[in-house]
């Protein structure tokens, strides 16, 4: 049986010792970590995520500002919000939830936030500090992806680590984190041609692309760790709904382990927020 990596768990442990550093900021007379949450439309998923968002905060001393705009919000109006977030001291973290709605240019939004305050990881900024290995604030979802990981793997140098999707939020990000560790990394996508071929001779595959149970258990390696990135709700048929992930759960028996869906990764990105958030704070008020 393969191992589960237990992201509840995991993310339960980080965010205590984020609890313990935010304890310890204000111990020291500072003020606790503060987090804007911009959440534009009604989008039931996003609704959900920025809500758990929200009440991880508040559970870990985080101090929390939700500002929740109209679908029919424009873009000049989102940018002149950053613009006082930016701006506005008691800010530690900005975190616009994507999707956004089309009339609004999601890369203008992002290129409009504070990269200090860029708890998410998606400014052009910070992605040039990932992919030069400097320092800056790293995407949540790869960061707790790379924590999952170091719970089973002692030494990534040269192993095979396959990223399937080639998302800027995660696999560009991962990508770059398995390479810093010295992993040999193949990126790969829907389109990649003899995908299954080449995830064969993986020691850890990363799947990210969104398409549940792509990954089926005669394409894994005995022995290799999987990260399942995706989740899908899909309906059984007798009408009811269950989450999946990009791998055939049922079918890894021969892997190492592999991270549940729901329960894997999912957990850790809100925990990373946290974390982001926390280290974001302690460079404004220290510069280090
Ligand atoms: N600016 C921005 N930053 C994001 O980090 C961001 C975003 N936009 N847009 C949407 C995606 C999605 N995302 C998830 C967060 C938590 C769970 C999560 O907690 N999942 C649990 C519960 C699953 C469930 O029951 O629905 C689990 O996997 O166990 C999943 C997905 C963050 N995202």
């Amino acid at each position: 049986m393969a191992t589960l990596i237990d992201g509840k768990a995991i993310a339960r442990a980080l965010s205590l010792k984020t609890a313990q550093g935010v304890a310890e900021m204000v111990a020291q007379g500072s003020e606790a970590p503060g987090l804007a949450v911009i959440l534009v439309g009604n989008d039931p998923a996003s609704e959900v995520y920025v809500g758990r968002k929200i009440s991880q905060c508040a559970k870990v001393g985080i101090r929390s500002v939700e500002h929740r705009l109209p679908a029919t919000t424009g873009q000049d109006e989102l940018l002149a919000l950053i613009a006082a977030l930016n701006a506005d001291a008691t800010i530690d973290g900005i975190l616009v939830q994507l999707p956004l709605p089309a009339q609004i240019d999601a890369g203008k939004v992002l290129d409009a936030i504070n990269p200090a305050k860029d708890v998410d990881g998606f400014h052009p900024v910070n992605v040039g500090r990932l992919s030069t290995g400097t320092g800056g604030l790293i995407p949540c979802t790869p960061l707790g992806c790379m924590m999952l990981l170091d719970t089973v793997v002692e030494d990534y140098r040269g192993l095979d680590a396959v990223v399937i999707g080639k998302s800027n939020i995660v696999g560009k990000p991962v990508a770059m984190l398995l390479l810093e560790r010295e992993c040999t990394v193949t990126v790969t996508h829907i389109a990649t041609q003899g995908l299954p071929d080449i995830v064969r001779k993986a020691d850890i595959v990363v799947a990210a692309a969104g398409a549940p149970e792509l990954v089926r258990g005669d394409w894994v390696k005995p022995g290799a760790i999987l990260i399942d990135v995706g989740i899908t709700r899909v309906t059984n048929p007798d009408g009811t709904t269950r989450l999946v992930g990009d791998c055939a759960a049922h079918e890894m028996d021969h892997a190492r382990a592999v991270t549940p869906v729901p329960g894997g990764v999912g957990p850790m990105t809100i925990a990373c927020l946290l974390s982001n958030t926390l280290q974001a704070a302690r460079t404004a008020r220290t510069g280090s």
